[in-house]
């Protein structure tokens, strides 16, 4: 693999316009990849470039990484997605490339190479491609860099839509100059409204509000504008005005359709999270399509998405490249591949020759299943495993990914990654099975550090399904510490528990019981200390028995205590959710994403919940 040394000797660094002028003095072609600070250099190419070099070993020809935020003469090219490769001879602009496009960006390489030979010792004319720029940006010389667009969510709420005023609202927001992308009206479930204000969970009007939501109708907006749509909407909401029944102008949209601070008419998202937050909940097909709308819309979301490594790659040099583009690692999971699941995974590779070789290499271990997430994850991944199938990823010099496969006498296409963000979450739900625990912060702890522990929880990545403060009866606490009855400290259990309120929580996540007990930590607080310091008992518990919180123990546990809590409103919501998947699903592509043909469900026995084997973790 290459390290950074090998990489910087290959590719200069041009990180500022003084640099960027002593480069382009340089005698010869020079091949700069253009980049944005946050995604870095495009690591994609690099060992390509090392093989051209390597291959012709010519002193003409230079390659130089340069980051557009830091270069004045690359302004045009900040806030690009693709990586953008820029050719240069004698200082002029000769040739752009927009994407990591490996075969075209070798073939453009030789070719100019040789043109620049030509102008240098045959005096043929270089070819100056100024306008190039210009139209591989969709943009002419005299117009301005276009501004991207960008897009939030508003929400039409209930007691408006019932007073008959949404039409109204919908128009001066058209006249306003926002763009409606997508629209629906609905009435929000429960669940969907706990986690569209789920940063509201703390907050103790919280319940009040869900409930004003769950109401009536509300109407859904998608809308973009150029520039920073989230800021200008929330202006526009608290200062727009609408004329009242005499023509008079009266207050802001929100003050005059608004009944009060909580049915207040109209919702804003305040940041681009909560944004990209109630976009996959409101329109999660539409996220994919949405990508067209605006630049680069795909790389500038934070996505997931779901890689599958061979048992052949090593696991250290996986996770140092994923590292390297700035894309996390939210989980991951060892795990053995039946054959049904493979042929899912890869069903484009089923009529090919080499089918039987790429199924016989993804079986003969575990695999190494990752969730990636960052920004642009999808396409960021699915552009590292483009390099597979080119020729020049056999060279044993080569550093990719497809080569350290090849040097294993492997096929050279076994990586996988989900093709659409939308795919990336269906698939990740089926390699990495939400389950639910019941979370209990306990009395004595509830008041002084529940929103600690809520951002805890948010921040180690559970979705928090219902959250409610609840006053437990006592044959409820006898129940939920059934097994301890015989036990002296029982009945000092059952008072403490009983002594106020809980908050309770039905927390969500790929295996949550195990890993809500490994963030409380060892019952005891003291000897939590010594073997858990990180953990919630640590930091908020008092002794043994006033150890903060609690978490059910197993998943059958956590079914039973999850009802014992929360009664039968989540049997319900869970059978509405699920029907309500169900048909999305029925209207759909295949549940995977896979052509329908493909996913029928009789070849797909994995995803109704036959086992996934692990490997070691
Ligand atoms: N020796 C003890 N003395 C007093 N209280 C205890 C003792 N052991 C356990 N408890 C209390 O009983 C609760 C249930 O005990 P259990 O053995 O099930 O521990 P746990 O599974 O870590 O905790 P929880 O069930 O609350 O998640 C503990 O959380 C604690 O409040």
């Amino acid at each position: 693999m290459a390290g950074k040394k090998k990489e910087a000797s290959l590719q200069v660094a041009i990180t500022n316009q003084g640099q960027w002028d002593e480069l382009l003095a340089t005698k010869g072609l020079i091949v700069v990849d253009v980049y944005q600070r946050w995604c870095g250099p495009c690591r994609a190419v690099f060992s390509l470039f090392r093989k051209i070099k390597n291959e012709l070993g010519d002193n003409l020809l230079h390659f130089a990484t340069a980051e557009a935020d830091s270069v004045d003469s690359l302004q045009r090219y900040r806030g690009k997605c693709e990586p953008t490769f820029m050719f240069y001879g004698g200082g002029s602009l000769v040739a752009v490339l927009h994407g990591a496009n490996a075969p075209l960006l070798q073939k453009m390489v030789l070719e100019q190479l040789e043109q620049e030979k030509r102008v240098m010792e045959q005096g043929a004319e270089r070819k100056v491609e100024e306008e190039l720029v210009e139209k591989d940006l969709g943009i002419t010389h005299n117009e301005k860099v276009p501004v991207r667009k960008s897009y939030t969510i508003a929400v039409i709420k209930p007691d408006v839509v019932t007073h008959g005023k949404a039409n109204e609202i919908i128009m001066k927001v058209q006249e306003a100059g926002f763009e409606i992308t997508g629209q629906e009206v609905r009435m929000l479930t429960r669940a969907e409204a706990e986690d569209f204000y789920q940063h509201m969970a703390a907050e103790p009007y919280f319940r009040e509000l869900v409930q004003i939501m769950c109401n009536g109708s509300s109407h859904i907006l998608l809308i973009s504008q150029s520039g920073d749509v989230i800021q200008t909407w929330r202006k526009f909401i608290d200062t727009a005005t609408m004329e009242g029944a005499k023509g008079e102008v009266t207050d802001s949209l929100k003050g005059q359709c608004g009944a009060g601070m909580l049915s207040n008419a109209l919702h804003g998202c305040s940041d681009r999270s909560q944004a990209n937050r109630a976009l996959a909940l409101f329109f999660p097909s539409f996220r994919h399509a949405f990508a067209h709308l605006q630049d680069g819309a795909e790389e500038s979301t934070v996505e997931r998405t779901l890689a599958l490594i061979p048992p052949a790659i090593s696991r250290e040099d996986i996770i140092l490249r994923i590292q390297a583009t700035g894309l996390s690692i939210a989980m991951k999971r060892e795990l053995l591949l039946t054959e049904e699941q493979i042929r899912q995974f890869y069903w484009q590779h089923l009529q090919e020759d080499h089918f039987p070789t790429l199924l016989k290499s993804m079986s003969s271990g575990p695999i190494l299943a990752l969730v990636l997430s960052g920004l642009g994850a999808v396409k960021k991944w699915r552009s590292m495993l483009e390099l597979q199938d080119v020729d020049w990823a056999q060279q044993e010099s080569s550093d990719s990914l497809a080569a350290e496969l090849v040097a294993h006498g492997e096929p050279n296409n076994l990586l996988y990654g989900s093709h659409t963000p939308n795919q990336a979450e269906q698939e990740i739900q089926v390699v990495f099975p939400p389950e639910q625990t019941l979370a209990l912060i306990k009395p004595d702890t509830v008041e002084e550090h529940k929103d600690e522990i809520l951002k805890a929880i948010q921040d180690a990545g559970f979705s928090i399904l219902h959250m409610m403060a609840v006053c437990l009866s006592q044959a409820d606490i006898e129940k939920l510490y059934r097994k301890l009855q015989d036990k002296p400290f029982f009945n000092q259990l059952v008072d403490f528990m009983c002594s106020g309120p809980c908050m309770a929580l039905i927390l969500s996540k790929f295996r949550a019981v195990h890993e809500w007990r490994a963030m409380m930590g060892p019952t005891d607080p003291c000897q939590a200390r010594e073997t858990a310091a990180e953990s919630l008992r640590v930091h908020f518990g008092k002794d043994i028995l006033h150890n903060a919180v609690h978490g059910s123990s197993s998943s059958e546990r956590a079914n039973e205590e999850i009802h014992l809590v929360f009664g039968d409103v989540c049997r319900e919501e869970n059978q509405a959710s699920l029907l309500h998947e169900a048909s999305a699903t029925a209207e759909g592509e295949g549940s995977l994403g896979f052509p329908a043909e493909i996913a029928a469900p009789a070849t797909r026995p994995w995803i109704s919940g036959s086992k996934w084997m692990d490997g070691y973790t």
